[in-house]
């Protein structure tokens, strides 16, 4: 699903009212509609609701679904702020629909006497700014934004919570957003709902589709992506009948070392669960017996180290190389990783230890094989490009360093984040709370090697992966909760993440 600025998606409303035809006031209606009808499924009818109408569209929602919420008899009361400028446009055609329904209390708040104390057990549905924020709340409108945080009420946002930009908050004023607890946006998420910092403001949200036109969103041109599973199972290739194991490739994966080796064995297993024809998982002597014994269907490199990765073995029989997890950063770890780069392997997916031996080391960056994949956690990735103010500037950061190795860049996290070298961005849609356990990372780099070796592009393979990665945390979690599962649930689970995707 394709991504938009809130600017792109007012052009988009445009398109669609010209493209369809419909009216604006018509449009309104449509999105209006959605909103009322998720909120009579969803709350206490017995509540009281405070809708509060800003002076634009999103205020012209709420005045509508003042409206609709008052023919299911829910007891509603409108505060619409007046900033003594006459309201214009559809809010206008509202504000007369609501003033001859007369079933409505309507008031409105011109001072900061006016703005009304809430009950802790009402619903506030916040329509004062939506998308067409243009600076940070101020004044009048600050202050009805602090009375409603305050008051513990329950808040839905429509479309996007009043004070939030939809892209870039690094200038904004903290104290003047909403704190919603669920925001029901139109059509698609925008971009700062994926921030991990935004999530006191969003709270939970929903996408409500209005019917904007396919052609105006075809047209309309981005860089942004939200993974679906449509999207992601046009991609998986079916296993032909006469293919065997040489047909899907052979990785060598490079992880674990001494009290580390656990990070090899998800790995390995990881791989091997995601169709590999052959994995050999290269690791020191003293992860022999461990490496054998719990994955039985890897072949083994055997490291001169007792204890760490020293040597890279000779790469030029595998079809995909991943190395990191567990690795430790040892010098002769180091040495044999720069070895390992200068030995230029054409697919190659790095992680954990092997990102921060190459922060230490930022003149081997240039080393790095095109459409090589990364997969840093945050702190992993501020090492590797440093410290980044918020969500939105770590976006920029990511996307220059993929442009500027021509690599991939997968920042892990709950709406993991993927950047390609020409500038395309991928939110992924899956995953749990529950995957945040240790070794959750070491089973994604496993998957991905899999897929790699398997032939898929490094774009796909990695697209698939985290994907699929979430997809297994889901349903690992329906089944035994997010509180006790652990990383090797996501490798059990991935052959019915598969069955779901095929
Ligand atoms: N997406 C869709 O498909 C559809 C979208 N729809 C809805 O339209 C919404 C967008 O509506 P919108 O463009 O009228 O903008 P909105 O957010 O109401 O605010 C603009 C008003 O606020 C004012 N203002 C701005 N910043 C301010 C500030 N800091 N402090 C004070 N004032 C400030 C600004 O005044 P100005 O500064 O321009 O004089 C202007 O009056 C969208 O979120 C959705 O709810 C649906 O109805 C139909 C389908
Ligand atoms: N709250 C969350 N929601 C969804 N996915 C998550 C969440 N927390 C962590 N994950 C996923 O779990 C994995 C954790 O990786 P990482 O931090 O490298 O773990 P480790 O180093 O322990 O293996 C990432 O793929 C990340 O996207
Ligand atoms: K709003």
């Amino acid at each position: 699903m394709k991504l938009f600025t809130c600017k792109q998606i007012a052009g988009i409303d445009q398109l669609t009212m010209k493209l369809e035809p419909v009216l604006s006031i018509d449009l309104m209606e449509r999105a209006s509609f959605q909103i009322a009808d998720w909120v009579i499924k969803n709350i206490n009818h017995d509540w009281q609701i405070y809708l509060f109408a800003g002076p634009g569209n999103n205020g012209g929602d709420a005045l509508a679904v003042a409206r609709m919420l008052a023919w299911s008899n829910l007891k509603c009361t409108v505060y619409r702020i007046d900033f003594g400028r006459e309201l214009k446009g559809d809010p206008v055609i509202n504000w007369q629909r609501l003033e001859e329904q007369n079933q409505v209390i309507l008031r409105k708040i011109d001072s900061e006497d006016s703005i009304p104390e809430i009950p802790v057990d009402a619903i506030v549905i916040d329509g004062l700014f939506g998308s067409g924020l243009n600076k940070p709340l101020d004044g009048l409108a600050k202050e009805i934004v602090k009375q409603i945080n305050r008051s513990g009420a329950t808040i839905i946002s429509i479309d996007i919570p009043s004070g939030l930009f939809g892209e870039d908050n690094s200038k904004n004023d903290l104290s003047a957003i909403i704190k919603a607890d669920h925001t029901l946006t139109f059509q698609f998420p925008k971009l700062s709902f994926l921030f991990p910092e935004n999530c006191e403001f969003v709270g939970d949200w929903t996408v409500l589709p209005i019917g904007l036109h396919p052609n105006a969103i075809e047209q309309t041109e981005t860089p942004y992506h939200f993974l679906t599973k449509k999207f992601i199972s046009g991609k998986i290739k079916p296993r032909e009948k006469f293919s065997h194991k040489g047909t899907f490739g052979h990785a060598l994966l490079i992880a674990g070392s001494y009290g580390k080796m656990g990070a090899s064995v998800l790995a390995s297993q990881a791989c091997l669960r995601s169709g590999v024809g052959l994995l050999t998982s290269h690791v020191p002597q003293s992860g022999y017996e461990i490496i054998q014994n719990s994955v039985p269907e890897a072949m083994t490199s055997i490291d001169p180290s007792e204890t760490v990765f020293s040597e890279v073995p000779d790469i030029s029989r595998y079809s995909a190389i991943g190395i990191g997890p567990g690795l430790d950063k040892k010098q002769e770890t180091q040495q044999a990783l720069k070895a390992l780069l200068q030995a230029k392997p054409s697919k190659l997916v790095i992680d954990a230890d092997a990102l921060n031996i190459l922060s230490e080391n930022q003149d081997w960056y240039d080393l790095l094989p095109e459409n090589a994949i990364l997969t840093p956690h945050p702190k992993e990735f501020e090492r590797l490009a440093g410290a980044s103010f918020n969500s939105f500037e770590r976006l920029q950061k990511q996307l220059q360093f993929s442009a500027k190795y021509k690599v991939i860049v997968v920042c892990k996290g709950a709406h993991s984040c993927i950047t390609l070298p020409d500038g395309k961005v991928f939110f992924n849609s899956t995953g749990n709370p529950g995957m945040a356990t240790g070794g959750s990372g070491d089973v994604l780099t496993g998957i991905i090697l899999g897929l790699l070796a398997q032939n898929y592009s490094a774009e796909d393979a990695t697209l698939i992966g985290v994907y699929l990665h979430g997809m297994a945390g889901d349903l690992a979690a329906t089944e035994i909760g997010e509180y006790s599962l652990i990383a090797g649930d996501l490798i059990s689970h991935l052959g019915k993440a598969f069955l779901q995707l095929e």
